[in-house]
């Protein structure tokens, strides 16, 4: 039975005045374990999809399985990720990162050590009784990341989480994210801009095309740059060739010349 499975979707956006044809007969499916990414021109329907997959949207037309059922919204199947963090101000980053728990009260002693665990892990041990105002944008992210994977979803959607990082920061984070999610073999759905991002990354890459949004080229990873670390992937030499194709198709696309 396929994972994560995304059967015929078409969305439109009805207003009192118009109609947003947002996306056409999209079809696609996800194994376990596996790093998707959604690129192509900005309009394409790239977080619409996403919202779809998160059981937020309801579709139009068609539907989304996760291992045979619809998905839900509510049975905590899927974590999000999204360019702002979202951290409560008031609340310290033990809180933070445990209030999903306890509003669901499945928080237990265990998932406290584990939260302390996963600190450690992302290079923040000792933060728990500061409050977001005292960390940087990337240690944030990072404390976003681990109130995510507390509440154990069984998917990561990442709505350009790196975005508004500095680009050291951005590429520091790739890094440990991505070491993070394989050694959990977690299924992750990441959108971006970033062409480079999606290919240190990802195992697939789902190019859009818009007017309406829908798949123009799936494109495999090349199977040397696969495993890498994300750093290593941007310093291999498969790397500028295939970026390079990714590149000439999004182009193409942007100035209308598919
Ligand atoms: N709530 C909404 N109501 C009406 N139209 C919408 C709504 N949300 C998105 N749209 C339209 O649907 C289309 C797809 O939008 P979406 O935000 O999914 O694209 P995107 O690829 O994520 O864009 P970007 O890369 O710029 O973030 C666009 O034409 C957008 O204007």
């Amino acid at each position: 039975m396929d994972f994560l499975s995304v059967d015929t979707i078409h969305h439109t956006y009805f207003s009192p005045k118009t109609a947003t044809n947002a996306l056409a007969d999209i079809s696609l499916v996800v194994n376990e374990g596996e790093f998707i990414s959604f690129i192509g021109p900005s309009g394409c329907g790239k977080t619409t999809l996403l919202s779809i997959i998160a059981g937020l949207i309801k579709p139009t037309e068609g539907k989304v399985l996760l291992n045979g059922r619809p998905v839900s919204s509510e049975k905590n199947q899927m974590g999000y990720m999204l360019q702002q963090d979202y951290l409560f101000p008031w609340k310290t980053i033990e809180e933070n990162i445990l209030l999903g728990l306890k509003i669901m009260d499945s928080l237990t002693e265990e998932k406290k050590l584990e939260a302390y665990e996963l600190l450690e892990e992302l290079g923040l041990k000792g933060v728990g009784d500061s409050y977001p105002r005292e960390l940087s944008g990337g240690m944030r992210q990072r404390v976003a990341l681990i109130r995510t994977l507390i509440t154990e979803p069984k998917i990561l959607l990442l709505d350009e989480p790196f975005s508004a990082l500095d680009y050291q920061t951005k590429l520091k984070l790739e890094d440990l994210i991505f070491t993070t999610l394989k050694s959990l073999n977690k299924t992750a759905v990441l959108v971006t801009h970033d062409i480079g991002e999606a290919i240190a990354m990802s195992d697939r890459i789902i190019l859009f095309a818009s007017n309406p949004g829908r798949v123009h080229r799936v494109f495999d990873v090349p199977h040397e740059l696969k495993g890498l670390k994300p750093f290593s992937v941007r310093n291999h030499e498969a790397y500028p060739p295939f970026f390079q194709n990714i590149w000439k198709e999004l182009e193409n696309l942007e100035s209308g010349n598919p």
